[in-house]
């Protein structure tokens, strides 16, 4: 794996897991494999769980990692190529890079989308721009559009979960919020659900609120929430902001919001959310608060799949 930006990355979904599962019993096992070796983390965005969470998977496998909040520590970074640069940015990214990949061996980027244009964002040019220019391996810590290292850390919580010979019913939720959030949680749940294809997946949400279909490919969509709960094993609540009319809020109707009523039309689903969750707004209390609520063990298993992503990356150095 020389790069992990998307599930696309990844030679073998279950393969990840359980390397990050074997992590999970055994987090020391491989602290050679980073020995002498520094990653760095760069954000552009804030962060709890990603930050932290590479950084003890970094220190289990020996390695020094150094965080660097560049948007507020960094000069102000220009992407474009062939740009004047008479505004307010200080410093070229073909000039950047190329420096931050002598510095490290491993690179990780957080870099939100602005919402503002939409072909800015889905040609994720911040990404690009840094596996073009900086010549060491891009780890992806959210990017415009996906989230892969959240999305490892999903798929492993529910083969955690799940036990039966059957496939377990797995349904992304829309919920609301008070604010325009990017569609990358939700394309990159998306995308691994499908592309893993062990769970039947179905997406709701409210009809304007359609997902780019590249990522959403084989998946059941409907705009009926009721519906889509029916039977379900694991409800995964996210808000996202318009696809298609790009980055707007439109309708916000709070009775999308999950609740333990709502949760009775299911199989006794454990529910899901990447965090950080606005309580009472996405989700209710009552849910965050009960034996459902699967959100701090996701949380705990994102160290896990951070280190089975650096690990199989260490291997090629
Ligand atoms: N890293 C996980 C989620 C990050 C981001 N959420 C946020 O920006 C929440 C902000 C707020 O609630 O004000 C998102 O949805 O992509
Ligand atoms: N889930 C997640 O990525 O959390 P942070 O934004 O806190 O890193």
């Amino acid at each position: 794996m020389k790069h992990f930006i998307s599930v696309h990355d990844v030679t073998n979904v279950n393969d990840m897991v359980q390397l990050a599962m074997h992590y999970k019993q055994h987090p020391f096992i491989d602290q050679h494999l980073g020995a002498n070796k520094r990653i760095g983390l760069l954000f552009l965005n804030p962060s709890l769980r990603t930050r932290l969470s590479t950084q003890i998977a970094a220190s289990n496998l020996g390695m020094e990692a150094i965080v660097f909040n560049i948007d507020k520590d960094g000069w102000a970074l220009e992407f474009e190529e062939g740009a004047i640069m008479s505004g307010h940015t200080v410093e070229h990214i073909k000039d950047a890079a190329p420096i931050l990949g002598q510095y490290f061996d491993i690179l990780c980027i957080r870099a939100f989308p602005a919402l503002q244009n939409k072909q800015d964002d889905y040609s994720e040019q911040v990404m690009k721009a840094f596996m073009q220019y900086a010549a060491v391996p891009i780890v992806s810590l959210e990017s415009a559009t996906l989230h892969p290292l959240q999305s490892l850390t999903d798929v492993l919580t529910i083969k955690e979960h799940w036990h039966k010979p059957t496939k377990p019913k797995v349904v992304l939720t829309w919920a609301p919020h008070i604010k325009a959030l990017p569609q990358c949680v939700a394309n990159s749940f998306s995308q691994w659900m499908t592309h893993w294809g062990e769970a039947e997946f179905v997406i709701a949400h409210p009809e304007d609120y359609a997902l780019d279909a590249t990522f959403t490919k084989s998946a059941t969509i409907t705009h009926h929430q009721d519906e889509a709960l029916q039977n379900a094993d694991f409800v995964y609540v996210k808000n996202w902001s318009t696809y298609h009319d790009y980055g707007k809020i439109y309708s916000n109707d709070p009775s999308w919001m999950l609740t333990e009523q709502k949760l009775q039309l299911t199989n006794q689903a454990k529910v899901m959310h990447c965090l950080p969750v606005r309580r009472n707004i996405e989700l209710s209390d009552e849910i965050l608060d009960s034996n459902a609520s699967l959100v701090n063990t996701q949380a705990g298993n994102r160290v896990w799949a951070a280190q089975a992503v650096l690990s199989t990356i260490l291997k090629t150095l």
